[in-house]
């Protein structure tokens, strides 16, 4: 479910969205749901004069398996960045099963996997010691994180490589060992970024699988992806982003109605160009 204030909303002053005179006034916004898995209410993120996310609003059930989807820039990683504490908000509140998520981080967090986009991982750890290093710090004991460890590297095709130094694993090698780091203390919900960027098909299907399993044991599941036929497969929830807005939310059939999700996603954010002025690309 998505609701969004009126077209002429400016950014936020001192935490309030303001609404100039002479434009409708905002829809008032409902309140968190407490029920949500994750419920984003207003939420700015402005970078010097780049809105990049203005006024969002997302629920997120428990259970579901969500897509974000939106083109290149539209907000995606600002919106999954407020919503896991990694980036502060200008304004807005992010809700994770009734927990106020920047009031209440620790509580919060602790109940959330992540998987950033581009952020750096401790890099001199062999994959092995990565995984180790993320259970440990969540507070678990050895033996758990030992087992769950080797499973984890197991179910990534990453046993070969356990002693390997992440610097030199390959782009999709780092992004299932990153993977890894956020499911070892078995978390209520998984909020991922781009987790199939670079992952072989294999491997990727592989991900699919485990991902799958665990919505299915009462899991949520929150995944940023620009490959429209893999949400529309995989996903039963999905949200379109555009200019750092929910266009669209809801389940998928409900959001792609008797289209492909790709085309209701090409309606919805356009941007189809014709390749003028490139004639002279052409060899023949
Ligand atoms: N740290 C930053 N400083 C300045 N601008 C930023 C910063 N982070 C994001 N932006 C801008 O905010 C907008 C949204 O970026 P964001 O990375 O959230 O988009 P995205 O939907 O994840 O894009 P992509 O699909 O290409 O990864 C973009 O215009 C981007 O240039």
């Amino acid at each position: 479910m998505t609701h969004q204030t009126g077209p002429g909303t400016e950014a936020p002053v001192g935490g309030a969205a303001v609404t100039p005179s002479n434009t409708v006034a905002p829809v008032p916004t409902p309140p968190p749901d407490p029920g949500a898995a994750l419920s984003l209410r207003g939420l700015w993120k402005r970078f010097g004069q780049k809105i990049a996310v203005r006024a969002l609003d997302l629920d997120v059930p428990v259970g579901s398996f969500y897509g974000l989807v939106g083109p290149n820039g539209a907000g995606k990683t600002t919106t999954l960045s407020m919503a896991t504490g990694l980036l502060r908000p200008d304004a807005g509140t992010v809700h994770v099963r009734g927990t106020d998520l920047w009031a209440h981080p620790v509580e919060a967090k602790a109940t959330l996997g992540i998987l950033p986009d581009g952020v750096r991982l401790f890099d001199r750890l062999t994959g092995l010691q990565l995984v180790t290093y993320a259970g440990l710090l969540r507070g678990m004991d050895r033996d758990t994180v030992a087992d769950r460890a080797r499973s984890l590297l197991a179910a990534m095709d990453l046993a070969a490589d356990a002693n390997t130094y992440v610097v030199d694993y390959s782009a999709g090698m780092t992004k299932k060992i990153a993977l890894a780091s956020a499911m070892i203390h078995a978390p209520r919900a998984l909020v991922l970024d781009e987790p199939f960027e670079a992952v072989d098909p294999v491997s990727a299907a592989n991900i699919r699988d485990i991902l799958a399993d665990y919505v299915t044991g009462g899991g949520t599941v929150i995944v940023s992806s620009h490959v429209m036929d893999l949400v529309q497969r995989m996903c039963d929830h999905v949200a379109i982003v555009g200019a750092g807005q929910v266009l669209a939310a809801g389940t998928v059939d409900q959001v792609r109605g008797d289209q492909t999700l790709e085309d209701r996603f090409v309606d919805l954010v356009g941007g189809r160009t014709r390749a003028e002025g490139l004639e002279w690309l052409r060899t023949s």
